[in-house]
């Protein structure tokens, strides 16, 4: 098998920039040396150069080469919807986001829905993604399908609720467990796909439902699983109102055993004190929304006090809530928030790579991609903006690796994004 030496300025952040000091790994005139889609050596290119001299290079300077990012939460069946803005949560699901979510019954359509989205994750640099799927098994096998054709690293799952949404969206509990198995048994780590276990949020799950949840889960181990929780006021009232037992909105999931080391919840925006509690000591990762979140005006997420009490934070676009698919956008929506809150956390450009690659992996257990460590699969995305743009401008000016890092966040786009590989394989080329 030959390796491939690809040279380049890149950045990742192996370890984790809230807990450790210099976490940063940057390298100016860069190698990594890649075969078989694993990364196998690191360092400066002139001593991989000398190492390897007769490895083909892959010149990729004048750009960033950063690790793949990871979007944690982000719906299949809403790229088509992306940009309803004004409307708080609960009316923009009926208005914008459900009549959507219906059409994905017709697995043609869900098809052509499939492969716009993937487009809007590999065109924005995404290689791996926790995906909210659709109600609808023949959409989610679509997807599943369309995901492997592309070398998309893809979680996800039928999305199950039986109320309280529209009719055609709804399941029983007996239909959930019996389609998600059928689902679990042709796509959980077949290639690189996993499954997520996915109700929509406790307003729309019964208690039955959440326990077909939790019969999938005990009988799989190993799928993940994912939902909402505390994103709008309204919304976490109502879930009171259905579940008069429960102490809070994290209890209707935990009472169901659902939580755990692969449970990712979106949102998070109003959490108790003992809900971080119950969520760290479960390791399980609260997946930040910021487009999201000021677009339905949902709130300031208090990342001070996730990290305080110790619950892992990843990011996602939550398109189409949010407002389109790129991580770079959200790291610096989440920059602006935590600039603009009381409290608020300062955010490096190290934090918000970490944020954007590494945490994704760490919440989702894939320890193979997230950095550029040797022995990690080469999933990367390269940052090539056009001559005479202003990023261009910053890249071929910037004092440091650093300085280009935060231009990145600052201004760049899906526009900047060159290339992309998954395994080692090209996912993106722009012509
Ligand atoms: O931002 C969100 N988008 C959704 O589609 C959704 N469904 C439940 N809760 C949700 N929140
Ligand atoms: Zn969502």
């Amino acid at each position: 098998m030959t390796a491939t030496l690809y040279r380049a300025t890149f950045l990742h952040t192996p370890e984790n920039p809230f807990t450790h000091a210099e976490a940063l790994h940057a390298e100016s005139d860069g190698g990594l040396l890649v075969e078989g889609g694993v990364i196998r050596a690191r360092g400066a290119f002139a001593d991989l150069r000398a190492a390897h001299p007769d490895a083909p290079v892959t010149d990729l300077r004048g750009g960033l080469l950063l690790p793949g990012f990871v979007d944690t939460h982000v719906h299949l069946p809403q790229v088509r919807v992306i940009g309803g803005l004004g409307l708080p949560l609960l009316d923009w699901l009926d208005q914008c986001a459900l009549p959507e979510e219906a059409r994905m019954a017709d697995v043609a359509y869900a098809r052509g829905v499939a492969r716009d989205f993937i487009g809007g994750l590999l065109g924005a640099g995404t290689t791996t993604a926790l995906v909210f799927g659709s109600h609808f098994a023949g959409a989610v096998d679509a997807f599943f399908e369309e995901a492997a054709q592309a070398g998309l690293r893809a979680v996800t799952g039928l999305v199950v609720s039986d109320r309280l949404l529209r009719d055609e969206l709804h399941t029983t509990p007996e239909r959930a467990y019996a389609e998600g198995k059928a689902l679990i048994e042709r796509w959980h780590e077949v290639g690189r796909a996993l499954y997520a276990v996915t109700p929509r949020f406790s307003l729309s799950a019964s208690e039955g439902i959440l326990d077909a949840c939790a019969a999938l889960m005990r009988e799989h181990p190993g799928v993940r699983f994912t939902s909402h929780i505390n994103e709008n006021t309204r919304e976490i009232e109502v879930v009171r109102e259905l579940f008069p037992g429960a102490r809070d909105y994290l209890d209707t999931y935990e009472r169901a055993g659902l939580i755990g080391r692969h449970s990712v919840l979106a949102h998070n925006v109003h959490p108790s004190d003992r809900e971080l509690g119950v969520m760290a000591a479960a390791r399980c990762t609260a997946a930040h929304c910021p487009c999201s979140n000021s677009a339905l005006g949902s709130g300031f997420f208090p990342l001070r006090r996730h990290l305080d009490a110790g619950v892992p934070v990843s990011l996602g676009s939550d398109v189409g809530g949010g407002t389109g698919f790129s991580l770079l956008k959200e790291g610096l929506q989440a920059h602006f928030m935590q600039n603009l809150m009381p409290g608020g956390v300062p955010l490096s450009p190290a934090h918000l790579l970490y944020l954007a690659t590494k945490a994704g992996a760490d919440a989702l257990d894939l320890p193979e991609v997230g950095a550029f460590e040797p022995g990690q699969q080469f999933d990367a995305v390269h940052l090539a903006p056009a001559p005479g743009t202003p990023l261009d401008a910053v890249f071929r000016h910037a004092a440091s690796p650093e300085r280009a890092l935060a231009a990145a966040f600052a201004t760049g786009t899906p526009g900047d994004v060159a290339r992309v590989w998954i395994g080692g394989e090209p996912a993106l080329t722009r012509a």
